[in-house]
């Protein structure tokens, strides 16, 4: 009998979701558990790959007539991946379409992925000069960026002729942080003896030995060295008398840089104590059940989440909470730490990749009953979950847009069903989707219709700018938007100014032949930034100087086009130059903790006006903002998808909702070229109900989702033929396999046709009901891998977030 491992191996050329077989070494025989990673042999090369343990069988016949090989060695002492999440990554790869190796690791934090390092080495038969030329001393050389390309082109002809060998070795990244610490290796009679034994210059020996008779406990020796004004000289002189030992202790990073300010819960209005009651029974009858609460802004969502949360860890269970982008919501979290304190981890994309790890390990050894974080957090190794929490379910960042494509929306539910725990997914503006569920009772609707403190919701304007530019030419503001900013200033209230980013960037253009900058990879216009001072390729990141010549016709009359948050910045300082104001867009932001400083600034009052992207759209509570101006509302409207309507309802009434939060009244003015638009008449109104209503007769007209499932097939390649002939090849299958009620759009060429090299063709099928989907699709998956290194990449997305 024989011990084998059934692996999951990170082979990315060769992704199949069939684990392989391996021999577990004697030396590991009753060490090896499900969730471990390993390193094994892979091909017949002999290269080294990780791979996770995805089943022991201890007594396995295996077929005689295959020679398995046998696991390296094992990275971990215990699981990283638990019963649960094994189970999770098997139900995602198979709903997703992805390879489970890629489920696997997208639920670990960086640290714990895979780094493969190139290692090669001279065979026998190398000429002893060659090998000095190439190798010098060393024994084997790592193959990395650092190393010269004649080198590089040497050793590919070498490998070719069979002189060098390639391999690859899998490194752990996952770096503990330690400290040093100090504490007394003798008694106290003892080092009072020792401190009589020294000389009497022996100033700063008998400081320490002072230090260490008056306090027992270990203490870290940066604060040590610090607090005694010592260097560590005097504390290795210390250790070799015996008088103090030293020893490494494992800490955390801490990964907030600013303290909060224990809350206690607030005393909830009616509504709300009956959304929490319904949330806390099905905690505590362990009912998977989930709830739609609905809530206008500023009705008080956050207080029912933090009271729902409460009562999980009242009972011994924990909490997980979702929040869009978190780094865009440091209030938010601010609301959790400030009434759990320590007891919560957060994990986002903001946190070095050490903080990541360490905040991850909290939770696995269940030192953190609270989780707060944006998508993948969905993933967080918490063992006993009582209620998780999906603010703002109507976000579009829960998706994933690369595989897998999961969206966490759809994780968390599967996590309540395997915990028996609620969630409860919370919005102001629901996606369609979710709401069309409640009214099935799939989920059970919670509403809370007001503000709190009785409130009203703040009166909207709507600007007709087409009326507007007759009166006066090219400003980013209407009149009455401008008077109202200036009314606000006199009184010292705040004012919001949101800038919608889509297709709304700078460009050049020629003024006499009309020549845009194209990105030369993509089938897009290069954006200007003039802090950098270049004009960038927002897609593959390609970048240029600005030019001052056209390149096209040599004019001079180069015109700088289009109002970023830059332009409309200059505009507001020479029409306001008393006004303070704060620009928050992707430039300003860049900086680690940059997005924090800022909203803590305007929050204390050091700016009149925030003017932002969409990112200040959501979630932001500020008791002093009582106007809100939207300066583009069209730009979201005028994408030729069938969300484009919801996306625009949602920011608007979403930002909206930001003014007169507080005691005093709110206003808003929504600059429009369509002020007829349904989805921005409803707006003005924050009417959820009626847009939503409207939206679903629209969509059912349609055959859009709610009413149909979609999947959306994207074939690319960097010859445009092949990505085409692709595609026309998969539609040609899978008009086999569906029946005739579903409904296929496509092949066609992908909104953006061309992205950093590669043609772009796509596929959407809009479908009620097609049992043999799924399988034509994953047939359509593995074919793809086998000729995929000829370049021809085949993405699937099932329920895309647009069909664009
Ligand atoms: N029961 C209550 N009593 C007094 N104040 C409350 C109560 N509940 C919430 N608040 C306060 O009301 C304000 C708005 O609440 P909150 O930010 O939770 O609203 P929300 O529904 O999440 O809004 P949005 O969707 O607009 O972000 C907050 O400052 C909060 O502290
Ligand atoms: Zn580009
Ligand atoms: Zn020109």
């Amino acid at each position: 009998m024989t011990q084998i491992a059934e692996v999951i191996v990170d082979v990315p050329t060769m992704q199949t979701n069939t684990p392989y077989s391996y021999k577990i070494p004697a030396a590991l025989s009753d060490q090896l558990q499900p969730g471990m990673r390993v390193v094994v042999p892979f091909g017949n090369g002999g290269r080294k790959v990780q791979g996770f343990v995805w089943q022991v069988k201890p007594d396995a016949k295996p077929d005689p007539e295959v020679t398995l090989k046998t696991i390296d060695t094992v990275m971990d002492p215990t699981p990283v991946v638990n019963a649960e999440l094994m189970q999770l990554a098997g139900w995602l790869a198979r709903t997703t379409y992805a390879f489970t190796i890629t489920c696997l690791q997208t639920m670990l934090p960086n640290a714990l992925k895979a780094k493969y390092q190139k290692w090669v080495k001279p065979s026998p038969e190398l000429s002893q000069p060659v090998r000095q030329q190439i190798f010098g001393e060393q024994s084997e050389l790592l193959w990395d960026d650092s190393l010269k390309p004649e080198i590089v082109k040497q050793l590919l002809t070498l490998n070719r002729q069979h002189l060098v060998q390639v391999h690859y070795a899998v490194n752990n990244q996952s770096h503990v942080k330690k400290i040093t610490m100090v504490k007394p290796a003798m008694s106290t009679n003892e080092l009072v003896r020792a401190r009589k034994a020294l000389r009497s210059t022996a100033v700063k020996q008998a400081t320490l030995i002072d230090y260490l008779i008056a306090h027992r406990e270990p203490i870290s020796q940066p604060e040590l060295e610090h607090n005694l004004k010592v260097t560590s000289t005097i504390l290795n002189t210390g250790e070799a008398n015996g008088w103090l030992t030293r020893q490494a202790k494992e800490v955390y990073r801490d990964p907030f840089q600013t303290a909060v300010a224990q809350t206690a819960a607030l005393h909830l209005n009616a509504d709300q104590e009956k959304a929490v009651h319904a949330i806390c029974e099905a905690t505590d009858q362990q009912h998977p059940e989930t709830f739609l609460l609905e809530g206008v802004t500023g009705s008080g969502k956050t207080e029912v989440y933090l009271q729902a949360m409460a009562n999980a860890l009242k009972q011994g269970k924990q909490a997980l909470m979702l929040v869009p982008e978190i780094s865009l919501t440091p209030q938010i979290v601010g609301r959790v730490r400030g009434r759990f304190g320590k007891r919560v981890a957060v994990l986002h994309s903001g946190l070095s990749a050490g903080e990541r790890f360490d905040e991850w390990r909290r939770i696995q050894r269940g030192e953190a009953q609270v989780v707060v974080g944006a998508r993948s957090a969905v993933f967080a190794p918490l063992k006993n979950l009582g209620v998780i929490i999906v603010d703002e379910e109507h976000e579009g960042s829960y998706k994933q847009e690369d595989n897998p494509r999961y969206h966490a929306r759809d994780v968390a539910l599967w996590r309540s069903r395997y915990h028996h725990c609620p969630v409860v997914l919370g919005s102001a503006t629901p996606s369609l989707e979710s709401r069309a569920r409640a009214q099935k009772n799939v989920y059970t609707r919670l509403v809370l219709p007001h503000r709190v403190n009785q409130q009203q919701l703040p009166q909207v304007t709507v600007v007709d700018m087409t009326e507007e530019l007759r009166h006066h030419k090219e400003s980013n503001f209407s009149t009455p938007l401008m008077t109202a900013i200036q009314d606000r200033l006199q009184r010292g209230e705040q004012t919001l100014l949101m800038l919608n980013r889509r297709g709304y960037s700078s460009f050049v253009m020629c003024r006499d032949c009309g020549f845009v900058l194209q990105c030369p990879n993509c089938d897009i216009s290069l954006t200007l930034h003039m802090d950098t001072k270049t004009m960038k390729c927002h897609y593959c990141g390609h970048e240029e100087p600005i030019p001052h010549i056209c390149p096209n016709c040599h004019s001079r009359h180069i015109r700088y086009y289009g109002t970023g948050t830059q332009k409309v910045e200059q505009e507001l300082k020479s029409l306001l130059p008393a006004a303070r104001i704060i620009r928050m867009d992707v430039d300003t932001t860049r900086r680690k903790g940059a997005h924090e400083r800022l909203l803590r600034r305007f929050g204390s009052h050091q700016a009149d006006i925030l003017l932002g992207t969409q990112m200040i759209a959501k979630g932001l509570d500020f008791p002093d903002v009582t106007l809100v101006g939207v300066l583009n509302a069209d730009t979201s409207l005028g994408l030729p998808d069938f969300r484009a309507s919801e996306r625009t309802f949602q920011l608007l009434t979403q930002v909206s909702g930001r003014a007169g939060r507080a005691e005093k009244p709110g206003q808003v003015f929504i600059q429009t070229y369509n002020p007829d638009h349904y989805a921005i008449q409803l707006a003005k109104t924050q009417n959820y109900e009626q847009f939503f209503g409207r939206e679903m007769q629209l969509r059912h007209r349609g055959n859009y989702p709610p009413y149909y499932f979609a999947v959306k097939l994207t074939a690319s390649d960097v010859d445009e033929h092949k990505a085409a002939e692709a595609m026309v090849s998969i539609v040609r299958k899978l008009k086999t396999v569906l029946t005739p009620k579903a409904i296929l759009l496509g092949p066609t060429p992908s909104a953006i046709a061309r992205v950093n090299k590669r043609y772009y063709y796509q596929l959407v099928i809009k479908y009620k009901k097609e049992p043999q989907l799924d399988s034509a699709l994953f047939e359509i998956l593995s074919q793809a891998q086998k000729v995929s290194r000829g370049g021809l990449q085949i993405a699937i997305d099932r329920n895309p977030m647009s069909f664009m």
